[in-house]
């Protein structure tokens, strides 16, 4: 699959991810125990035909559809134990994959079917990453996972959300985002939810520039205050690339002179037909151009991926080597929402001695 870089070793390699939906990233064995045990009706029950059905589903071009699939893995979290083994899974399955920091989002809203309450849903969430992170470290793949709490965009619950995740920060919640269908749903409808963050000294990510362009990029900057882009591949719109050497217009200059961190997606993004393929995705200009780039798997279960493989593809499409990995890495690690302290220690002490070795050879 890799040209010049072994997968396993990649594996092997330290990584950190910051765009990882935890209702995109169930194992399909699990879905399927979880889903007999509520009397929840799926597509299949073999699990691996299951995973196949995922990724085929979520396969459409359209971000609408791509989302229906979510409603197989929400049905079967409506209950502590099923959120708290789902979260211990996820961590487990992220440390075994080599990643060593990971921010983990979901909606809490969602898991209200049964009778639980949003700060239960989050304590059981909470509660799973710190077994299934303890479970990785005792068997010798330490992780550290943080939780960011995501509002739907199409509903009208982002206050109270906003202020669920400023009470448990101290608890492992470290940012907050708003996701969801994003054309005809505007970033601005939330803003109330922004400022009040933005009073708290809080850190949030917003999905824009996904499946709609600039003008949702630009109002989650400029209006919302963003710290991140989730996706926001689109920024490439206000970048012309007909003459000798790329134009940035304003949005794009802005984004990229502020280091305004782009949670990219290479996978997801040729799903839902924000990039025609992993080849032609424009993480190759935005890195060429040195903009703040991360890549992340977004939904593991929906795109079949993993983080390392999301790198194996670009080792692949662009012929990239541990340098540029070891950049990815640390650029992600520089835009995580931890303390700025906790970041270096990361960078300094796992990120920079592992790829050390490999840059050598
Ligand atoms: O890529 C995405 N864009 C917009 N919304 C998304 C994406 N991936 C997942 N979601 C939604 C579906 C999930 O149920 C929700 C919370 O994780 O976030
Ligand atoms: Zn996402």
């Amino acid at each position: 699959m890799v040209a010049n870089i072994r997968y396993e070793d990649i594996v092997k390699a330290p990584k950190a991810l910051l765009h990882d939906h935890l209702d995109g990233g169930l194992r399909p064995a699990t879905i399927v125990e979880l889903a007999a045990e509520v009397g929840h009706q799926l597509p299949a029950t073999d699990p691996e035909e299951l995973g196949r059905w995922f990724v085929a589903a979520a396969d459409s071009g359209s971000l609408e559809r791509y989302l229906e699939t979510f409603a197989h893995t929400v049905a079967v979290m409506q209950t502590a134990p099923a959120l708290r083994r789902v979260a211990r899974e996820c961590a487990l399955d992220l440390a075994l994959d080599g990643v060593v920091y990971a921010e983990v989002r979901f909606a809490p809203e969602q898991h209200l079917e049964r009778d639980l309450t949003l700060d239960e849903v989050v304590e059981a969430v909470l509660a799973g990453f710190a077994e299934g992170s303890a479970e990785a470290a005792a068997a010798g793949k330490p992780i550290r996972v943080g939780t960011l709490l995501t509002a739907m965009r199409h509903a009208a619950r982002s206050q109270e959300i906003a202020e669920l995740a400023v009470r448990h920060r101290d608890a492992g919640v470290v940012g907050f985002d708003i996701a969801g269908a994003e054309a005809g749903f505007p970033p601005t409808r939330h803003l109330d939810a922004f400022e009040y963050l933005q009073r708290e000294n809080f850190h949030f990510t917003i999905h824009a520039g996904e499946a709609f362009g600039l003008p949702s990029i630009w109002q989650a900057i400029q209006w919302c205050g963003a710290d991140r882009l989730g996706h926001g591949v689109r920024i490439v719109d206000d970048i012309s690339t007909e003459g000798p050497d790329p134009v940035l217009g304003r949005l794009a200059a802005y984004v990229r002179d502020k280091r305004i961190p782009l949670e990219l997606c290479p996978s997801s993004n040729v799903q839902t037909g924000a990039a025609p393929s992993i080849i032609e995705h424009p993480i190759g200009l935005l890195r060429d151009l040195r903009f703040r780039v991360t890549v992340n798997t977004d939904n593991r279960l929906m795109s079949g991926t993993s983080m390392s493989r999301e790198m194996a593809l670009l080792v692949d499409a662009f012929d990239y080597g541990w340098a540029e990995l070891r950049w990815f890495t640390i650029n992600a690690m520089k835009s995580a929402f931890i303390p700025f302290d906790e970041r270096l220690k990361i960078i300094d002490e796992v990120i920079k001695p592992a790829y050390e070795p490999l840059l050598r050879d």
